[in-house]
């Protein structure tokens, strides 16, 4: 990833979390390992044992539920919105009476909610200085992707801190439409589930034709991560990449064959579809706040 910024570069950062959980947690272990020191995040956290644990994993200070605490905007110049879509009106709310408080422009504040629109929440939060992330949990070794997006108003500056906070998560990829960051929830924010599912479903495979349960793990992980990687590198389509595997009248024609009688592809694609169709409608319905 030799296109990813070096969070240590920004000794003058400070990274507040609003909500530590998975998602949360994922992040602030990409950014610590990517040289920010834990004094330059704080974590707003309403689960006391999720934020202790942070605590003794990372170093990072929580510092309570949002409602008790006084911010000082002076050292907080970034605040990740972490908490779940269905939470985030309330908490919003909560920050904008805060946000009155600081000096102009006030934090940058990405947003890292599925579904939750920029409009909506610069209208609850009553701040335009607002970036939608897209991240996932591979952010946690550092081998996450978010896709990004940010209206016209939100400077190159703010867009290149942005990308700097998550690539300390992995890559980076920006859409130029906010209907996009649907499809980006649903290819790659959700995405590490359908893969773990995958190798669940190779595992038990494996398990049921007599191999022991390491042995079909470590098979079926080795497999995905060799493939994974042999199709990053690779120039050519994974199409072709599949055929190369497949010799006629073999093995893999047997198993490719039976996964089309399925409708494998297709279920895949329809399951994506759900994925991106339930951001909009979180979108719709939560924006009606
Ligand atoms: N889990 C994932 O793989 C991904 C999640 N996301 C997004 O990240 C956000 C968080 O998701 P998760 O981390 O999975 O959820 P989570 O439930 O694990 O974490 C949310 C955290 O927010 C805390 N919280 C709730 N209300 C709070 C408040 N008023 N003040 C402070 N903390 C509060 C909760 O205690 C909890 O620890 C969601 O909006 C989700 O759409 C985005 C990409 C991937
Ligand atoms: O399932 C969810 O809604 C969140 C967003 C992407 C991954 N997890």
């Amino acid at each position: 990833m030799s296109q990813q910024k070096n969070m240590s570069n920004n000794s003058n950062a400070h990274i507040t979390f609003i909500g530590g959980g998975n998602m949360g947690r994922a992040l602030i272990s990409g950014l610590i390992a990517n040289g920010l020191e834990p004094n330059q995040i704080s974590v707003v956290e309403a689960n006391a044992m999720t934020a202790l644990k942070l605590y003794e994993d990372f170093g990072v200070q929580g510092i309570g539920a949002l409602e008790q605490i006084a911010f000082d905007f002076s050292k907080n110049n970034v605040v990740v919105m972490a908490v779940k879509p269905q939470d985030f009106n309330v908490v919003a709310r909560g920050l904008s009476s805060k946000l009155k408080h600081a000096s102009a422009p006030g934090p940058l504040i990405l947003s890292i909610a599925a579904g939750i629109r920029l409009k909506d929440m610069s209208r609850w939060l009553d701040h335009t200085r607002c970036v939608r992330a897209m991240p996932n949990t591979p952010a946690l070794i550092g081998k996450g992707i978010t896709g990004l997006f940010a209206d016209a108003a939100v400077n190159t500056s703010d867009r290149a801190l942005a990308e700097t906070i998550c690539n300390a998560a992995g890559e980076v990829v920006w859409v130029a439409e906010e209907k996009l960051m649907d499809a980006v929830t649903a290819v790659s924010g959700s995405g590490p589930a359908y893969v773990f599912a995958f190798l669940e479903a190779m595992q038990s495979a494996g398990e049921k034709l007599g191999l022991d349960a390491q042995t079909a793990r470590k098979l079926a992980y080795a497999t995905l991560e060799g493939a994974t990687q042999l199709a990053h590198n690779s120039d050519e389509h994974a199409g072709v990449l599949r055929e190369r595997v497949t010799s006629k009248g073999g093995t893999t024609a047997a198993a490719l064959e039976v996964m089309k009688q399925h409708s494998w592809h297709e279920i895949l694609e329809k399951a994506i579809d759900a994925a991106s169709q339930r951001g909009k409608i979180m979108g719709d319905e939560l924006g009606k706040n």
